[in-house]
């Protein structure tokens, strides 16, 4: 199976408070979307305020966790963060050299930002065999110094030397960091002198005032693996992951974690823009609009028009009147089904709608044509409640929106269905309405109601908040048409309804 979620694996030691280590480096590869895996190196009682001790489990159980990651899942970038001791950097390095991974960011753990030792002072030479085999390594200041043998740097010039230096040394890509220095700028730079021709790419940046700083590095380093291994451009992926961390540094103060450097806030910046609050599913929307028009639904279930239709007592008149009404009503109709085609995005539902549009033309008129000669309803004139229902389909038609338009032909398929389903059960072989009752509890347009239901619950989903907001109101409203579609024949006291054009004798004709 492909797919473009990067699988990234940091190799690091805990940080039980949550802020830095293995489960900050997984927070965020989540924030910059990746997959996240990580393999244990040493486990750290650690918090906010420093280091109290670090147990490291044999190797021989690292190297089983390493190969229990490798043997089963493809890894598209690794991320090393605390190693301990010389025998855990030699055993990472080795299984390196076997698996090969695409992509390796090194951030050589030295010391904690409490102070505190993360690194035996024998496993420095190791570690330089490893970032031999890094592609890009990502030390603080004075990780930098002694990946060089050197003093600390006190300037960012020095920075930017040194880091030089180390790139020839290690022949790797180096990412020199301001943050361990003095001042309102902080700049960050990649520095490749492995090539022949040394360069720098600089990123500008300014000091977050916040003392929340807790675990920046190990987030950086997993941003960087997890964005690199999408882009495959270096500066890319420093810009993306340096705009990342200065979000989640600016929200770090919302946070209250620990009374010693906090934690930054990897999710403070998507939180803030998007909220944890999701966008709805989409049955979750078309679930709320169908229970919304429940009082309509309710109105239709006791027309006296929808009773005697059930029952087999209307009125032959009322309903040839209703069916030519309703023929006229599906000529237009299946036009606008035929734009929802038009402006359809996919093809499956561009054909759904030009489907939907043929079956109103041809299937229902069938069953119209059977009780009203064609004539008959090429004569007739549409009634007020007629012209309104596709006025309101054919604006929406003709604004173009096809969520909005959608969920205006939505009630005409779901409140038949529904109406139908209930009414077929009244249906018998000497019924006099049965032909109309056995077309809507039909098996195929329970099928096209699902999937309309389906198509439109969808748009509404992903469409913005006003669009869906309108295409619920437009829903309600196309199902208020539908409810005065049913009264019009008789109105609601079970008479002729009075504003409505008198039924000539002539559109009576005995069912085939
Ligand atoms: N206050 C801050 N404002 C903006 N950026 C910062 C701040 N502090 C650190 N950074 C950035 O965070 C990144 C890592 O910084 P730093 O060099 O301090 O790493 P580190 O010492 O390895 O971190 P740690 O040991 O806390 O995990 C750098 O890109 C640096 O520019
Ligand atoms: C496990 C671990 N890795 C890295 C750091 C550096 O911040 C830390 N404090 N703890």
């Amino acid at each position: 199976m492909s797919t473009s979620i990067p699988r990234v694996l940091s190799i690091a030691g805990t940080d039980p408070t949550g802020g830095a280590g293995i489960q900050a480096d997984l927070k965020s590869i989540a924030a910059n979307g990746g997959y996240g895996m990580a393999v244990v190196t040493a486990l750290v009682a650690q918090n906010t305020v420093g280091v109290r001790s670090v147990h490291v489990p044999p190797v021989s159980f690292l190297r089983e966790q390493l190969d229990a990651v490798s043997d089963d899942v493809g890894i598209d970038a690794v991320k090393i963060g605390m190693l301990a001791t010389a025998e855990v950097t030699i055993a990472v390095d080795q299984w390196l050299a076997r698996v090969r991974p695409p992509v390796v960011v090194l951030d050589p753990v030295m010391v904690a930002t409490s102070g505190d030792r993360l690194l035996d002072a024998e496993a420095e030479q190791a570690l330089g065999d490893l970032a031999r085999r890094a592609d890009l390594v990502t030390p603080n200041v004075p990780e930098l110094a002694i990946l060089a043998g050197e003093p600390v740097a006190t300037s960012w010039d020095a920075v930017l030397e040194q880091a030089a230096r180390v790139s020839a040394r290690y022949g790797v890509l180096v990412l020199a960091k301001g943050g361990h220095l003095r001042g309102a700028d902080l700049p960050d730079a990649l520095v490749d002198a492995a090539g022949e021709t040394p360069t720098v790419t600089e990123i500008p940046g300014v000091r977050v005032d916040t003392t929340s700083t807790h675990g920046t590095g190990c987030s950086l380093s997993s941003a960087l693996a997890t964005r690199f291994a999408v882009s495959r451009d270096w500066e890319n992926a420093l810009r993306e992951s340096k705009a990342w961390l200065v979000e989640s540094l600016q929200h770090a103060d919302s946070l209250d974690v620990g009374t010693g450097h906090g934690p930054i806030h990897h999710f403070g910046g998507m939180w803030a823009r998007g909220g944890t609050a999701t966008r709805p599913s989409p049955q979750e929307v078309t679930a709320g609009w169908w229970s919304d028009v429940s009082d309509i639904r309710a109105e239709i279930d006791e027309l006296p028009f929808v009773c005697g239709l059930g029952d087999g007592t209307l009125d032959r008149d009322a309903f040839v009147w209703y069916l030519t009404q309703d023929a006229l009503y599906l000529r237009d109709y299946s036009r606008v089904l035929a734009q929802a085609s038009r402006l359809a995005p996919t093809a499956a539902e561009q054909a759904f709608w030009a489907a939907s549009a043929q079956g109103a033309i041809l299937g229902e008129m069938q069953l119209h044509e059977s009780w009203v000669p064609p004539e008959t309803i090429g004569r007739a004139a549409p009634s007020p409640t007629t012209s309104a229902y596709l006025d309101t389909l054919l604006a929406a038609g003709a604004r173009g929106d096809y969520a909005v338009l959608v969920a205006a032909l939505l009630p005409c398929f779901w409140i038949y269905h529904d109406v139908g389903q209930r009414l077929e059960r009244l249906s018998h072989p000497g019924h006099p309405y049965s032909s109309w009752l056995e077309t809507y509890a039909d098996e195929s347009f329970a099928l096209s109601t699902a999937q309309a239901v389906q198509i439109v619950g969808t748009a509404a989903a992903a469409a913005d908040e006003s669009t869906r907001t309108a295409m619920g109101e437009i829903f309600r409203v196309c199902a208020g048409h539908e409810l005065a579609f049913f009264a019009a024949p008789l109105g609601t006291q079970g008479r002729a309804v009075g504003q409505e054009p008198a039924l000539p004798g002539s559109l009576t004709r005995a069912a085939p």
